[in-house]
């Protein structure tokens, strides 16, 4: 597999106290890499070193197979398009003049800025000021001002904050049609659901580690689901497992956390007849994905 970017231990620090730790991210060409952690955890500090906007205080970064650095970045920014923190834009201008200047400093020809606009569905509304226009508009404008250099790989930093239901589903949809078309995307959220239906690799931070980076897939059976018990006596049954496995009854359920071997099953289940509680289920617990991901964020990692 390519990877579109790669970094090694890429570690950002500010004042001694370090923000991003030795990430070592692998972002494969085509897919869309859904970057993801709780607010704090370094995935703005990440994407402006990836774009060369701040200086890494260790490690490396290569973009499209060449190392990112003071001299490499403005050939690399060439093929990149980036939307970091909040919608770009003039407001007091109009959609259309502020495609204008972007391909005034790019020099794009027309049909560039015309394909970027009709990708994110804004053809209706270039004649608007940018300050009439709702934060979804805004922040598709951005896109459109991201794309319009026809880029290999965009970065898009919370692109879906604070847009509602309709429009964080617009920008699923429009992430998913770029990747189609051979676009790299990398988005962040702190919000798992955002991305989630949306991206093909995962990249989880918490407080500045990478603690999963894989497929979906990979995440799931990586986790372990919880295990739940159906036994003749539930309250005793949790009292015995509380120290030893964290037990909680939940109606005339017990739940086990972090049983990850068949063997500590048969032994839990063993144990609990030993003491005369009849055993008549025993089952894993159907994980969601947001489920794993707060479990993971919460634990610092699996
Ligand atoms: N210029 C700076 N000087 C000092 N600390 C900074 C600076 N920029 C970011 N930080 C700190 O680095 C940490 C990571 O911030 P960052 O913005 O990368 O997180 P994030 O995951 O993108 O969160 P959010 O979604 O809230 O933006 C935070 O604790 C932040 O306060």
């Amino acid at each position: 597999m390519s990877f579109i970017v790669e970094s090694s231990n890429l570690t950002k620090a500010y004042g001694g106290r370090t923000v991003v730790d030795g990430l070592d991210l692998r972002i494969p060409e085509g897919s869309v890499y859904g970057f993801l952690g709780p607010n704090g955890s370094g995935k703005s500090t990440t994407m402006k070193m990836l774009l060369s906007l701040i200086r890494p205080t260790g490690g490396e970064v290569e973009v499209l197979g060449q190392p990112m650095n003071r001299s490499t970045r403005r050939q690399l920014l060439g093929s990149i398009g980036s939307l970091i923190e909040s919608p770009p834009g003039y407001a007091h201008l109009t959609g259309a003049e502020n495609m204008r200047i972007v391909q005034r400093l790019l020099g794009l020809d027309d049909a560039q800025v015309d394909f970027a606009v009709k990708t994110v569905r804004m053809h209706d509304q270039m004649g608007k000021r940018v300050r009439e226009y709702s934060l979804g508009m805004k922040q598709r404008l951005g896109i459109a001002m991201a794309l319009a250099r026809q880029p290999k790989l965009l970065i898009l930093d919370e692109p879906t904050n604070g847009l509602d239901p309709a429009g964080i589903e617009e920008i699923r949809e429009l992430l998913r049609r770029l990747a189609d078309g051979g676009v790299t995307v990398m988005v962040s959220s702190h919000l798992l659901g955002e991305v989630d239906k949306t991206a093909t690799v995962l990249g989880i931070l918490s407080q500045g580690r990478m603690i999963f980076q894989g497929t979906r897939a990979e995440l799931f059976s990586a986790a372990t689901p919880d295990l739940l018990i159906d036994c003749s006596d539930p309250r005793r049954a949790q009292s015995m497992l509380a120290r030893a496995h964290g037990a909680r009854l939940e109606d005339a359920t017990v739940r086990l956390a972090g049983v990850d071997s068949d063997q500590a099953i048969a032994g839990i289940v063993t144990g609990l007849v030993a003491e005369g509680i009849g055993v008549h289920g025993v089952r894993r617990d159907e994980q969601t994905l947001e489920s794993v991901f707060m479990g993971l964020t919460a634990g610092g990692g699996l």
